[in-house]
């Protein structure tokens, strides 16, 4: 069973190619991480994936069927994405805002069940924020904004998480919470999440499987122990990056 598989990928935008041939395939429990320098396409790869952006050739399938086949709300109930940066064009409480989560689950017209509201409180209180509930999202920090969307993710608990830079605007502890609590949700659901992230570290203590992307329609992929290293980074980013050990953990560092 794989929740993902991409065949013969090519991905262009602006009429240039950021990803060609890519043959990827994301099983249930696992944790993908994209890297690569900015503008090497890791936003429209991930909004590829998501069915948010057509590609140039090649096949995608969700829960082996194609991206394409799935009905819009069948697709939310598999596929969750969090993206870069979220916008709030309409005035919304913080229980009004995670509440979307649930739209994938309910029929047109269906208000949201004591059982939706307890998911979408459960889900604020696993963001560290409760007290948070009755906020005008316009009030919310960056980082509690952030929070807010991981908490709506949590509560449409879909079984693919798609999360851009989900490092963004969070401190270092909500940084590495706030991952654990997610992965560890997708690995319980027989979930897998696949991240872009800048954040070599982070990388390397969550993904299992990385992707880098060179931006020129190359890429690296397999496990991470086999390309998350000094020579790949270096090639990767075009910057000598050195890796140290410490107390049994490695750092990457821009040497
Ligand atoms: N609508 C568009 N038209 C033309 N080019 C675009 C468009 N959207 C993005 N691009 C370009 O495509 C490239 C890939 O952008 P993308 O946002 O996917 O990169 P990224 O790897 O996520 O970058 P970053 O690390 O800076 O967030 C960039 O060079 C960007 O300028």
């Amino acid at each position: 069973m794989t929740l993902l598989a991409t065949r013969g990928l090519a991905v262009t935008i602006g009429g240039r190619g950021i990803c060609q041939a890519l043959d990827l395939t994301v099983a249930p429990g696992e944790c993908w991480c994209v890297l690569g320098a900015n503008g090497a396409g890791k936003t429209t790869l991930l909004h590829t994936l998501a069915g948010l952006h057509a590609p140039a050739a090649g096949t995608i399938e969700v829960a082996q069927r194609g991206l394409a086949l799935w009905p819009r709300r069948a697709l939310a109930q598999q596929v969750g994405v969090l993206p870069q940066d979220s916008l709030d064009p309409f005035p919304a409480t913080v229980l009004e805002t995670a509440l979307i989560g649930r739209h994938p689950w309910l029929r047109a017209w269906q208000w949201e069940s004591r059982e939706d509201e307890r998911r979408a409180r459960r889900a604020l209180a696993d963001a560290g924020l409760t007290g948070f509930e009755g906020r005008d999202v316009g009030t919310l920090s960056g980082g509690e904004r952030r929070r807010l969307a991981f908490a709506t993710l949590l509560t449409q608990a879909p079984r693919l998480y798609l999360l851009d830079e989900p490092s963004n605007h969070l401190d270092l502890p909500h940084q590495v919470r706030l991952l654990e609590l997610l992965c560890a949700r997708a690995r319980e659901q027989g979930g897998a999440v696949v991240m872009t992230l800048h954040d070599v570290n982070l990388a390397d203590r969550f993904a299992d499987h990385v992707l880098l992307l060179h931006g020129d329609g190359r890429h690296d992929l397999g496990r991470r122990e086999a390309v998350l290293d000094e020579t790949h980074l270096t090639r990767l980013y075009g910057y000598p990056v050195r890796c140290l050990s410490a107390d049994g953990r490695r750092a990457f560092l821009p040497a």
